[in-house]
């Protein structure tokens, strides 16, 4: 079995998606937490493309951008879907969650109080139900909702899921209440033991 290290900042950011793949695959991995002020400048250069998460394999390889980290990882542990148009399935929801996470964090870095709060109301009442909507439809399309975004298995769809759902309910908690299949599936994906272990035992974190 590899070796692998993953460095990020201390938060789930684009780091979570990763940690969760090891965790339902079951395969250690060295979660290697790092602070912003004290250890990122004299890191910065040397990574690839200057910015974090990067996964180190067996102390030679180094793989930036966190999709392709997860990819990378879902692919080589059975999670990235069983066939061609399974794991393209898969890339169209990770992707979209992707895009949602992006909508959600220009609701938090705005420094102007008052475009912040139409930031948050526009996110509130247009982006987050739209992509909701569209994504409870995705997740209806297979096998009515009742077991996973893709195929009859867990992949990283799911994952991403229920991680971009739960970065973004810190701030919107009831966004979930018109969408029962989102709520059912979130629960289904983080009851399954090792996920479940994993969510009771992490460091209490927003974001
Ligand atoms: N597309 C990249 C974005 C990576 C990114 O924006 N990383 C941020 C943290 S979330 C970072 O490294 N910030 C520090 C810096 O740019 O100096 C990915 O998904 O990995």
């Amino acid at each position: 079995m590899p070796t692998y290290k993953l460095t990020y900042f201390d938060g789930k950011g684009r780091a979570e998606l990763t940690r969760l793949l090891f965790t339902a695959a079951g395969v250690d991995f060295h979660d290697c937490r790092i602070g912003y002020v004290d250890d990122w400048p004299a890191l910065k250069p040397h990574t690839p493309f200057g910015q974090l998460p990067i996964l180190e394999i067996d102390d030679n390889i180094v793989i930036p951008q966190s999709l392709a980290i997860a990819r990378h990882i879902a692919r080589k542990y059975g999670y990235a879907g069983k066939d061609l148009m399974e794991q393209t399935q898969a890339d169209v929801i990770v992707d979209t969650f992707d895009d949602l996470h992006v909508e959600f964090g220009k609701t938090l870095y705005e420094k102007d109080e008052s475009k912040k709060n139409e930031l948050k109301r526009q996110f509130r009442e247009e982006v987050l139900p739209r992509y909701l909507r569209n994504l409870e439809k995705a997740l209806k399309k297979n096998c009515g909702g009742e077991g996973y975004f893709v195929g009859n298995s867990l992949t990283w769809a799911d994952l991403q899921a229920i991680n971009i759902l739960d970065i973004t309910m810190s701030d919107f908690p009831d966004m979930l209440k018109d969408f029962p299949k989102l709520g059912s599936h979130r629960q289904r994906v983080e009851n399954q033991p090792r996920i479940y272990e994993y969510l009771r035992n992490r460091p209490l974190q927003k974001l």
